[in-house]
């Protein structure tokens, strides 16, 4: 019976595993450092801003589950090499015992692991990454001590700004740093970030933009950061400038692409034909760009660990590619993109164009009725979509970027959009809705 191993069992391990245990009868072992299956890290800022009753729901699923399909599972237990010649996966229990497994196929899920900023002082207590759970306890512990006052949150991004919103719902002083001038400069354009930042300047969230951390200070814990621009007292630094993916395991043996991360084809294989990689540790195609890219995301595990598990039990699959879609809501001001803003296309060298709307979701005579903004960014030359930022009150803008995202999957033209039949009721929509109105008045 054939055998595959995988090592790391979040997101992109177990859907690679779940997909081999239902479409074949060969064995699987799985191979987890951690403790814990399946936690969804994306709920972290909900259950630290108490948002939500514990932190109980964040886990999907338990070894038990796999267990009951026939895999062998082993948590706590770290790989620590691989010989690629003979297909044998080392790794060693907490306990300190050595275990071998062979492989026919491997499952590379090891994931991504959070930039460390390389500035003195970074050894000292309370300075935290937001990526494990157990780092997610410690945040909540600490929110919880009346004498953590001032919360310092470094890196603006999505982590950044779901955890400056948390510590502010448990009444701390936050003060969020970013390298760049505004919030999330990787997914929306200013038009959408400056609204995003009054948001979160309203809330009485401290802004320091363009403000580059150069020091720790403190003599155990963290007491002071010292910046370009001031110093300011600190009980809790919290840590988000990004992720790389996490290739120690086979860095030396697989092609890789310039963030390190291991380059993969459409059906998930890396340059070794036996070895597959998924979710954060493994690139992506991005339908946008038309190319390989690296983007770190839930979404995205999952579906490229289905992938290479139908392609392992058998069933030749390929990866439609993704968008990169994301979302964030924060003190009710929802965003959503999908594909590149303006911004970020120009620095994929992608030549584009955009159409702007602002309008109400539905005919002014409703009572309910939320304002919406829309950009669509679309390629110069062949006019196809190749993204869109949306934000509202109304969370009704998440459907509407499904379609943007399947848009720019099937290379529909911004001209075809302005005629596409979108249904009219009061309940919903305007006559003509804000999508056919955006993609008619674009140049
Ligand atoms: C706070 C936070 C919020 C997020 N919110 C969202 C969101 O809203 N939407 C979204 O799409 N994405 C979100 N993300 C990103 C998302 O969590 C990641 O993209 C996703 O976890 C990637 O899944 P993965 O399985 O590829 O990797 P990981 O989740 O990194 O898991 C890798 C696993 O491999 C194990 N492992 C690594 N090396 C070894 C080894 N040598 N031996 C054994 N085991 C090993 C690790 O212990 C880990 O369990 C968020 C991330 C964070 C941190
Ligand atoms: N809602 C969601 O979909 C969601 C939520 C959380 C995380 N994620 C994903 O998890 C991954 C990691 O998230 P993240 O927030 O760490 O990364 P990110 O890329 O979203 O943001 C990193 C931020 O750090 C800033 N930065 C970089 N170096 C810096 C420095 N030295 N000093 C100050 N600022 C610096 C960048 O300008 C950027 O704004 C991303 O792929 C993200 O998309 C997604």
């Amino acid at each position: 019976m054939a055998k595959t191993v995988i090592i790391g069992t979040n997101h992109a391990g177990l859907a690679a595993a779940n997909a081999i245990l239902d479409n074949s009868d060969q064995e699987v072992v799985m191979i987890e450092r951690n403790e814990n299956f399946s936690y969804l890290s994306c709920g972290t800022a909900l259950w630290v801003g108490k948002q939500i009753d514990g932190v109980d729901g964040l886990f999907y699923t338990n070894r038990e589950d796999f267990e009951a399909k026939g895999a062998k599972v082993r948590t706590q237990t770290t790989v620590e090499s691989i010989d690629f010649d003979g297909k044998v996966v080392h790794a060693i229990t907490q306990q300190g015992d050595k275990v071998e497994e062979s492989y026919d196929k491997l499952v590379l899920a090891t994931g991504s692991i959070p930039i460390s900023p390389k500035v003195p002082g970074r050894e000292l207590e309370n300075i935290t990454f937001m990526k494990k759970y157990e780092e997610g306890q410690n945040i909540d512990q600490m929110f919880e001590n009346e004498n953590v006052k001032n919360i310092a949150v470094i890196g603006a991004g999505y982590i950044g700004v779901e955890m400056a919103e948390a510590a502010k719902r448990r009444n701390k002083n936050v003060l969020l740093f970013d390298a760049l001038d505004r919030c999330l400069p990787n997914y929306y354009d200013t038009w959408f970030t400056d609204d995003m930042d009054k948001n979160l300047a309203d809330h009485g969230i401290e802004l320091h933009y363009g403000e580059l951390v150069k020091e720790y200070k403190g003599s155990d814990k963290v007491e002071q950061i010292v910046t370009e621009k001031g110093e300011y007292d600190v009980d809790l630094v919290i840590n988000a400038i990004g992720f790389l993916p996490n290739n120690q395991l086979a860095k030396d043996h697989l092609e890789l692409f310039a963030n390190g991360a291991y380059l993969v084809d459409r059906h998930q294989q890396t340059s070794d034909p036996d070895v597959y990689a998924v979710g954060d540790c493994a690139t992506v195609y991005s339908n946008a760009l038309q190319g390989t890219t690296y983007i770190a995301l839930a979404s995205n595990a999952l579906r490229t660990g289905i992938v290479a598990g139908e392609n392992i039990a058998g069933n030749p699959v390929e990866s439609p590619g993704v968008q990169g879609s994301n979302g964030i809501s924060i003190f009710g001001h929802h965003m959503v993109s999908t594909g590149y803003s303006v911004e970020s296309a120009a620095k994929f060298n992608l030549d584009v164009k955009y159409t702007d709307i602002e309008d109400t979701q539905k005919p002014e005579f409703m009572k309910e009725n939320d304002s919406i903004k829309l950009r669509i960014v679309y390629e110069t030359g062949s006019r196809r979509i190749v993204g869109a930022q949306m934000s509202s009150t109304t969370s009704d803008i998440s459907m509407a970027i499904h379609m943007f995202s399947l848009a720019i999957e099937r290379q529909v033209t911004i001209d075809e959009l302005g005629m596409l039949d979108l249904f009219f009721l009061p309940h919903f929509n305007q006559p003509y809705n804000y999508i056919n109105k955006a993609a008619l008045a674009a140049e």
